[in-house]
């Protein structure tokens, strides 16, 4: 142990490269320290998105993902990719349990109900699976489809959702079976916070048709005052003027989104509810659920990696972010394992209740540093591991000024690091694990929209040198699997065996 060379991981969550130009705030934003960092010879990019780290070509990438590659140290194939793979190669319309629960419905009269995000972001979901679920609906005779969409504003443009409702209803008609029953702003469907009265409101809407009244789905976008993402649970009646899609006793109930941590909340509620009831319960991906729900496509491996090697050369690591990130370091970085590894320590600061981040774009930056500061000072703690938030989490928001400021907070967070790694004796890796704040601006038929969503740009990664280190200076194409046999190599280890990426500096 006393080999090993101390340092620190850095992600700063959606921090990508872009030229500097019309809509990058991180360019815009007065950054002294990071630009100093970039200039260094030991500044590299690294590619975040697509087949470089597991995704389909040209797809965004994701914090999902992006984590999961940085500590796997190799690409994995991405549950949005494996989707993909079973619908070209039949493997979903063959599915047994699918087929089982969609014959028992064409026998009972009852209905099947997909529930999912309605849009092309393909970071939680890809609106196009929806279109495969609704042809084998119609292979399977299902009687009644059941659609309940929730809008997104966030992994895409604000504003798309009438676009993306137009898309579902266009499947629909292709398939010949299909119709949206609600209409649900992610905000409520999609939270993650453990908020349970927003994940009540969207409950309520699906499972007994409470809530705003509609006749056509559009009609719900009206009461978006905060954007396609706050859009207020809409339930659309049928001629009859009764809510056209509660759920029955007996119905079978599919989650089409594939990443699983903003749907959970909602699948545990409803299994909850309904499960008793003799609904079947299914979700596209696997899913990291309470309720046992069976999964139509299983997950990769993404064990073997960084937390795996670090637990069998005995480095104790502390893992430190806020809440929105806390997953991230720990659970996706240590390959969807549940639980702290041994020798390691998880760090959570809790969110403090201010939910405008355009309003408050430091969030808790400070009491992450001061966690950084106070496991850097450890001398039991050869590794700390961290996330700064606030790119990425103001960045989503689309409002360009907050996402500056952001970047500017940031920047003062890494120059207090770069001072507490020195102190500490330590190396300090910083690395993006995606874009988002260098492009805040998209453009459709020669408009162009304020942007929250992520991007296909590379991410700097830069090595801060321990005192007295030297810094190599990089060659070749950088990915984000080269990250953990860069942090095993700092700390003086070799890299795992599964690792295909390579050490940088
Ligand atoms: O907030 C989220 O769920 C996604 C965007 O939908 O962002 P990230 O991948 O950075 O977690
Ligand atoms: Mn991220
Ligand atoms: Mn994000």
């Amino acid at each position: 142990m006393s080999a090993v060379r101390p340092g620190i991981l850095l992600v700063l969550d959606g921090w990508g490269h872009a030229e500097p130009g019309e809509g990058n705030a991180l360019a815009a934003a007065d950054t002294p320290c990071l630009d100093r960092l970039r200039a260094t010879p030991a500044a590299v990019l690294a590619e975040a998105s697509g087949s470089a780290v597991g995704l389909l070509p040209g797809t965004v990438g994701n914090s999902e993902i992006g984590h999961i590659v940085i500590g796997a140290g190799r690409p994995v194939p991405y549950d949005s990719v494996l989707v993909e793979e079973r619908i070209d190669d039949g493997g979903l319309r063959s599915h047994e349990t699918l087929g089982a629960a969609l014959d028992g419905l064409a026998a009972t009269g009852g209905s099947l109900h997909l529930i999912g995000l309605a849009s092309d972001g393909m970071i939680h979901a890809n609106v196009h699976h929806l279109r495969e679920l609704l042809r084998i609906a119609a292979l399977f005779a299902v009687p009644a489809v059941r659609i309940h969409a929730i809008t997104d504003g966030r992994d895409v443009a604000d504003g798309t959702a009438a676009h993306h409702l137009a898309t579902v209803e266009e499947y629909a008609a292709e398939a010949g079976v299909g119709s949206i029953a609600t209409v649900i702003g992610r905000g409520y469907a999609l939270d993650k916070s453990g908020d349970l009265a927003l994940t009540e409101r969207a409950a309520r809407a699906i499972a007994d048709g409470t809530g705003h009244r509609i006749g056509e789905p559009e009609e719900a976008l009206a009461t978006g005052g905060g954007g396609d993402e706050w859009v207020e649970p809409g339930v659309v009646t049928g001629a009859d003027g009764q809510p056209l899609g509660p759920v029955r006793d007996g119905d079978v109930v599919l989650f089409t989104n594939f990443r699983s941590d903003r749907i959970q909340q909602l699948a545990d509620r409803l299994y909850g509810e309904l499960a008793g009831r003799g609904v079947t319960f299914l979700s596209l991906a696997q899913y990291d659920t309470e309720a046992p729900i069976p999964a139509l496509v299983h997950r990769a491996d993404a064990g073997g990696g960084l937390a795996d090697r670090l637990a069998e050369c005995g480095v104790r690591s502390v893992r430190i972010a806020e809440a929105e990130k806390f997953e991230h370091v720990t659970y996706y970085l240590n390959g969807r394992k549940a639980g702290p590894a041994p020798l390691e320590e998880h760090v959570r600061i809790s969110a403090d209740g201010r939910t405008d981040h355009r309003a408050a774009p430091e969030m808790n930056i400070d009491r992450v540093t001061e966690a950084i500061g106070a496991a850097a000072r450890r001398a039991d703690v050869p590794l700390v591991v961290a996330n700064l938030a606030n790119i990425d989490v103001v960045g989503h928001t689309g409002d360009y000024a907050a996402t500056v400021r952001a970047a500017e907070h940031t920047d003062r967070a890494v120059a207090a690091l770069c001072r507490v790694a020195s102190g500490t004796g330590r190396w300090m890796l910083l690395v993006g694990d995606h874009g988002n704040a260098e492009k805040m601006l998209a453009g459709a038929g020669g408009v162009s929209r304020p942007y929250g969503g992520h991007t296909t740009n590379p991410v700097p990664a830069v090595l801060v040198p321990a005192p007295g280190q030297e810094a190599a200076q990089p060659t070749g194409t950088a990915t984000l699997a080269d990250i953990a046999p860069s942090v095993l190599s700092l700390l003086g280890l070799g890299p795992a065996p599964a690792m295909t990426g390579r050490a940088l500096w």
